[in-house]
């Protein structure tokens, strides 16, 4: 399914909290094209996880519209519903690995949605899908360590199986909520390096939450810089300043979005 943009169109959410409601995302408007990775950035609070919560179908919004492609991800039923799940690969901080089992194996659930039969969930797949699963793991450079267990894996390797995951679910997209944040200087590098090929190689649209601006310049092909709830720019990085990005982590912000 890949070859789909990811369209966010004109996106609230508003929380209910202690008998208030807060607008936390006003009328938010992007979309990620296919060979694509745009990363969200902006101070503590100013929406980037709701909104990829929210493009990610795990919260609905309080109005606007999710595409990917032509289909609207809201409100599906049934195997429309199983279909956009498949097409959106998750990556988060944490590689949420299952440590005893081998790399492969961790790799192959990313293929679990295809399968609802007795065999696949007993864990019999079909051959298609191993072999699928290691052209995944050798895609991000780890077919060396497809029969490890993925407890013997370094932070940065573990991050890579997870990527490798989301792709066996052969996504249109890929949402990866802060995806180096615990990895060391040379580990957060290569995933973006990663991410930033297996975009192009595969067409992916891939949206992206970041803290490091300087990753984020280097790898992002536009920057989204949401404050207080609100889009402040969309640019590619060259056309991003230093007082647009002082501005968006600016104290004023934080007191905006209170
Ligand atoms: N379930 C919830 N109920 C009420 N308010 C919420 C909820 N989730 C998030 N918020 C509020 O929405 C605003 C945006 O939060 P969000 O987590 O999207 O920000 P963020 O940019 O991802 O922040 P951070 O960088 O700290 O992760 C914040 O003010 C937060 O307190």
């Amino acid at each position: 399914m890949n070859g789909e943009s990811l369209v966010l169109s004109d996106v609230t959410k508003s929380y209910d909290t202690a008998g208030r409601r807060r607008m936390v995302l006003h009328g938010i408007d992007l979309a990620v094209r296919p060979g694509e990775i745009v990363v969200l950035l902006g101070a503590n609070g100013s929406g980037k996880s709701t909104t990829l919560k929210i493009a990610s179908g795990m919260i609905p919004p309080s109005s606007g519209e999710i595409r990917i492609g032509d289909t609207p991800i809201g409100g599906l039923k049934g195997e429309m519903r199983r279909q956009s799940r498949m097409a959106l690969g998750m990556v988060f901080q944490s590689p949420r690995l299952v440590g005893r089992r081998a790399v492969l194996s961790n790799v192959l659930c990313g293929t679990l949605g295809r399968h609802q039969d007795l065999a696949s969930m007993a864990g019999i797949l079909p051959r298609s899908e191993r072999g699928l699963a290691m052209d995944c793991l050798e895609q991000v450079g780890l077919a060396d360590l497809a029969a490890q267990r993925a407890s013997t894996l370094s932070g940065g390797q573990a991050q890579r199986v997870a990527i490798a995951r989301a792709l066996a679910q052969r996504p249109a997209v890929i949402l990866a909520d802060e995806p180096v944040a615990s990895l060391d200087p040379d580990a957060a590098e290569e995933v973006m390096v990663l991410l930033r090929r297996v975009a192009r190689e595969q067409n992916l649209a891939i949206l992206c939450v970041l803290h490091q601006i300087d990753l984020a310049r280097r790898h992002a092909t536009r920057l989204a810089g949401l404050k207080a709830g609100r889009l402040a720019f969309d640019l590619p990085p060259a056309d991003v300043t230093d007082e647009a990005l002082a501005d968006l982590y600016a104290r004023e912000t934080m007191r905006e979005a209170a």
